[in-house]
């Protein structure tokens, strides 16, 4: 990374209250591992290290923001692709236990190479859907945190991490700019499958400014036994949520 890309990424943890720098190589190296995976196979559509400094490792640090996460929390991080946010809130975040779970080998595949280069022995990536892991004993009601960052609109979202939350667990989504219909939506599916959405927090991301929202969802009750529904049915048919 040269320096004028560590001051961006120095910069932009600086102004989220998060400090890089003694894992300045670290990310370094995270950036090298992406651009070499990005030349194997297509993994993420940012490919300028800037764009990948800033709308991956700077972006993905931002859901620390408002200090959801305690020391040895489980935290799932659904549909993580190539490792967003896990990887870079793992750099920084030793104290926590990541399971990044995507539906694609290939992705996964890359995120459990890269943990390991990194040395990052608290992720433990795993390849399935959440409509599945949600029904299984050894993954519902398991996790302390779900964290999601660019996966769906806020009901499905609500669909597939409550299920996987122990009560008192928090879902931490990470969203761009977020409309009432989708929000109250989401309100309303929170309700059904046994949570409350706690927090909207509008904000703009550090540097480029672009707007943002962090939903906190607390699980209140056990998620009725119903859901989550089959693999796709969330997507197709969410909750409360009229699709175009
Ligand atoms: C747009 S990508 C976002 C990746 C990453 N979170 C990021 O911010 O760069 C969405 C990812 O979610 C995964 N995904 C979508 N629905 C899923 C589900 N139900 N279970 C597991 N993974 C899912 C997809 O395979 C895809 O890799």
């Amino acid at each position: 990374m040269n320096a004028r890309i560590l001051d961006l990424l120095r910069r932009g943890a600086d102004e989220l209250g998060v400090d890089v720098e003694a894992k300045l190589p670290q990310f370094g190296q995270l950036l090298e591992l992406l651009q070499q995976g990005n030349a194997r196979f297509n993994l993420t559509a940012l490919k300028s290290e800037e764009d990948i400094v800033l709308k991956h490792f700077v972006d993905s640090l931002s859901c620390l923001r408002g200090g959801y996460f305690t020391a040895s929390n489980r935290v799932l991080d659904l549909g993580t692709g190539a490792g967003f946010p896990t990887l870079p809130l793992a750099l920084v975040r030793p104290d926590l236990r990541f399971t990044p779970v995507d539906s694609i080998r290939k992705k996964i595949g890359f995120v459990a190479e890269t943990a390991r280069a990194l040395g990052l022995d608290h992720v433990t990536p795993l390849v399935g859907r959440a409509e599945t892991l949600g029904r299984q004993t050894e993954h519902r009601a398991a996790y302390d945190r779900v964290v999601v960052r660019a996966v769906a609109a806020l009901p499905i979202l609500v669909e597939l991490a409550l299920p996987l939350l122990r009560e008192g667990g928090l879902l931490v989504a990470q969203k761009g700019p977020i409309g009432e219909d989708e929000l109250n939506a989401g309100r309303r599916a929170a309700g059904e499958l046994g949570g409350r959405v706690q927090v909207v927090d509008p904000f703009g991301l550090p540097l480029s400014g672009d707007a943002r929202t962090l939903v906190v969802v607390e699980k209140l009750r056990p998620t009725p036994e119903k859901y989550p529904r089959r693999e796709g049915v969330p997507n197709a048919q969410p909750l409360f949520w009229k699709t175009k």
